[in-house]
């Protein structure tokens, strides 16, 4: 009986392989970008989850760069040091005492939350901030938001370094200032700037939706640019899906090739996305 199942088993593990190979040649060597919400952290099963996503891209030959978010746990600690805390367009007004928290939450707890999660699932990776050989500079987005950034100067070097060692990139979305300041970038707009900076063939942003839904809520599995802008005009994307749309019209003008949003909290969501033929969410391609 044991023996049987064990057989069964094996022989839809093959299938699942010999149905994925094409595929695991195809991203052998390609850089994909994966940008991690704090919402889509969840618990430790979500954490571990995606971990071993990430471990089996890198096992199978693809540069995988994790760039994390974390809104929701630096909402904890503001909240616990009684600090108030406002959004404005989707960015967090951020003075000094606020940015001094942000960092301390993004670059500490929540980046070597992912790098602990990536070294138990089998994994070796360095976490980063903007900060760390000048990854990413940053300009000030607009003196009312106080210290958030945009990211205006890219130096990936670091990262092909890190490829070359086979060693997984996890980035927080940190940008440092050219006078000393440190800046608060949104982590959407962060993933969008890294994965253009290194041409990646995919960038991946996780959320808590299946796709890019249409007026109708069903889910549109292939977008092209234009559609973007037709449906955020008459807007269908609205609230937090418009800085994720619009860090991949911008991704894809800085020459990546393509975006996929999907649902973070479906298990093996990047494996689906990248290993199977019908994938999963919405790709965005140029057009
Ligand atoms: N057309 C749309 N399709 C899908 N989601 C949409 C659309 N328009 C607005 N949204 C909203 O965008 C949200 C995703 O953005 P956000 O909550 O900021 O995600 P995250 O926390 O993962 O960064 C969805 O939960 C949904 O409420
Ligand atoms: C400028 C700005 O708003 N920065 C974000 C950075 C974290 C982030 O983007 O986290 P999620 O991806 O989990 O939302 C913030 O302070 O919350």
């Amino acid at each position: 009986m044991r023996k049987q199942t064990m057989q069964r088993d094996w022989i839809a593990t093959a299938r699942t392989l010999n149905e994925a190979l094409p595929y695991l040649q195809r991203y052998e060597g390609a850089t994909v970008v994966i940008k991690f919400g704090g919402n889509a952290m969840g618990d430790d099963e979500a954490m571990n989850s995606f971990a071993r996503d990430i471990v089996l891209m890198r096992q199978v030959g693809v540069n995988p760069v994790v760039v994390h978010g974390g809104g929701p746990m630096i909402n904890d600690l503001l909240k616990r040091l009684n600090v108030s805390s406002e959004f404005v367009h989707g960015k967090r007004v951020t003075d000094a005492a606020t940015m001094e928290v942000v960092e301390m939450v993004l670059a500490g707890r929540v980046n070597k939350r992912i790098v602990q999660a990536i070294s138990d699932a089998g994994g070796r990776a360095v976490g980063l901030t903007g900060k760390d050989a000048k990854l990413m500079v940053c300009d000030q987005t607009d003196p009312d938001l106080g210290f958030v950034g945009t990211p205006s100067e890219m130096d990936p070097t670091v990262l092909t370094k890190l490829f070359e060692a086979e060693i997984i990139p996890v980035i927080a979305p940190i940008g440092m200032g050219r006078n000393g300041e440190t800046f608060n970038v949104n982590g959407d707009t962060a993933a969008g700037a890294v994965a253009a900076a290194l041409k990646a063939d995919r960038l991946l942003l996780l959320t808590d939706v299946e796709g890019v839904k249409d007026q109708d809520g069903k889910v549109i599995t292939e977008l092209k640019a234009h559609d973007i802008i037709d449906l955020t005009t008459a807007g269908v994307i609205a609230g937090g899906m418009i800085p994720k749309t619009e860090t991949a019209l911008m991704a894809l003008n800085g020459g990546v090739r393509a975006v996929v949003i999907l649902d973070g909290r479906t298990p093996n969501a990047c494996l689906l996305e990248l290993f199977t033929e019908h994938g999963a969410g919405s790709l965005i391609r140029q057009g």
